[in-house]
């Protein structure tokens, strides 16, 4: 997968260089380039936004340099063997960024970002770039940040994870909250590791029992617990799957 990043503050980026993104790149399987939006300005002060028509506070994200930079990545990646680009525009008022969302992008070969900041980019920009390739619109949740970029870290992260080769199977994504199965759409329950002790805080029990049929039912009994004091949403919405025959005789 190829991901462009076109942004005011390429540094805000850096982290796509560490864990599990940057091990993702040093293995080849995903090819990110970010870029300077300012690259694709002309003017002594690099300018790239201005006041709103129609008045209101902040500025706006103007057309031309959106418009030259993402025709320089499009033909930039198309020149390089890049196909079938997809746009992602991080936004409070875009579609909720869920995990089949990053399912849905993961399975794409080429994203490009399109972080604003101020009051968001020129409408105009998204309305020209729909007519020639799929637009995402997506928020990562009903808050406000000063501009897109820390969206785009976690939309990344949530799609780099989703690709083959880069998660160990010891980290699969099988038991994922919101993955499919039994414990579909719950919340992960707690965990332990060693020490079997610590500040008089045991393990419980059925955890050390061996018996990996109880074990199933206590942590599946546990994301319901967990599901439905901080997501009561997720229980109504797709109430739990029983458990299957092979769960209980185990
Ligand atoms: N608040 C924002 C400001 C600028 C760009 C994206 C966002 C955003 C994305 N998801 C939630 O908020």
């Amino acid at each position: 997968m190829r991901l462009d990043v076109v942004t005011i503050f390429p540094e805000y980026l850096d982290p796509l260089n560490v864990s599990l993104v940057g091990k993702a790149r040093a293995r080849g399987r995903l090819d990110v380039r970010v870029h300077d939006l300012r690259e694709w300005t002309h003017d002594r002060h690099n300018t790239v936004d201005d006041t709103p028509y129609g008045g209101g506070p902040g500025m706006v994200m103007k057309t031309d340099p959106w418009g030259d930079a993402l025709d320089s990545v499009l033909a930039d990646g198309y020149e390089t063997g890049a196909h079938a680009p997809a746009i992602v525009v991080p936004t409070p008022s875009g579609r909720p960024f869920t995990q089949e969302l990053a399912v849905e992008l993961s399975e794409r070969p080429w994203l490009i970002f399109t972080p604003a900041r101020y009051e968001g980019i020129d409408r105009r920009v998204v309305d020209e770039y729909a007519t020639r390739v799929p637009v995402y619109e997506v928020s990562i949740g009903d808050y406000v940040l000063a501009g897109g970029e820390a969206a785009v870290l976690v939309v990344t992260e949530a799609v780099a994870r989703l690709l083959p080769g880069v998660l160990g199977n010891a980290e699969s994504h099988r038991d994922d909250s919101f993955a499919p199965g039994a414990m579909a759409n719950l919340l992960e329950g707690p965990v332990y590791t060693k020490p079997p002790a610590w500040r008089g805080r045991e393990i419980p029990e059925v955890l050390l029992s061996g018996h990996h049929g109880r074990i199933a039912r206590w942590r599946r009994d546990e994301a319901l617990r967990r599901t439905t004091a901080n997501r009561p949403d997720l229980i109504e919405r797709c109430p739990p799957k029983a458990f299957d025959k092979k769960d209980r005789e185990m």
